[in-house]
């Protein structure tokens, strides 16, 4: 399993190793010891998954408030999502910037989203499904989202405003500007 850090050393690219035979592959998905030793002494406490029919459904950007704030281990399990990343924490050095990857079931890459992060992805194939263990139980109170299309962000999305789908409340969440001090960032 190897771990990378990305253009934003607090997000980390995570690419299990594959051994194949003749059936096919194995793969360990997630292991407690490399997470901490590479990633953080996290809790993974809840467990989601998400399918999303059409190409070029956008979900997000998506975080939760202090104090149940969450990390999140993304995977895709079918199909092939574009993964964001938006740093939010006030005072960071990269606030406002985001990191991408590109998350397939083929590829089996895995996205660490920290705390204090905006999370949200695209779909490039139908029904792809999504996987992601998160730090913190769900809570509606703390639910808030970001813009997925706010110019300031500088996303380049595969999909425009047209053609997106989204939810009804991810059409009008707030931009970057109108969201105050959501995370401040701890050195
Ligand atoms: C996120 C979540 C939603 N729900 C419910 C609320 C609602 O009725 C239904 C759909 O919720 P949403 O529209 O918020 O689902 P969705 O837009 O898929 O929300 C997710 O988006 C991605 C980008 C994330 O980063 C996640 O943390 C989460 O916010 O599921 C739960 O019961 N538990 C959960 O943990």
């Amino acid at each position: 399993m190897q771990f990378q850090k990305t253009a934003i050393s607090e997000v980390v690219l995570i690419a299990p190793k594959r051994i194949g035979d003749n059936r096919g592959y194995f793969s360990e998905t997630f292991r407690q010891d490399m997470f901490a030793e590479n990633v953080g002494g996290w809790q993974l406490i809840q467990d989601n998954q998400s399918l999303s029919a059409e190409v070029g459904t956008v979900r997000g950007l998506h975080f939760q408030l202090n104090p149940r704030a969450q990390g999140k281990l993304v995977r895709c399990i079918a199909g092939a999502i574009l993964d964001v990343a938006v740093d939010i924490r006030e005072g960071s050095p990269t606030y406002g910037q985001h990191v991408k990857a590109e998350l397939t079931a083929d590829n089996g890459h895995q996205l660490w989203v920290p705390p204090g992060f905006a999370h949200g992805f695209c779909t490039l194939e139908p029904n792809s499904i999504i996987s992601y263990k998160v730090t913190d139980y769900y809570s509606p109170d703390h639910d808030r989202g970001l813009l997925w299309n706010d110019p300031e962000l500088g996303i380049e999305w595969p999909v425009d405003a047209q053609t997106a789908i989204l939810s009804a409340k991810d059409k009008v969440q707030p931009r970057l500007v109108d969201l105050g001090t959501a995370f401040v960032y701890d050195v």
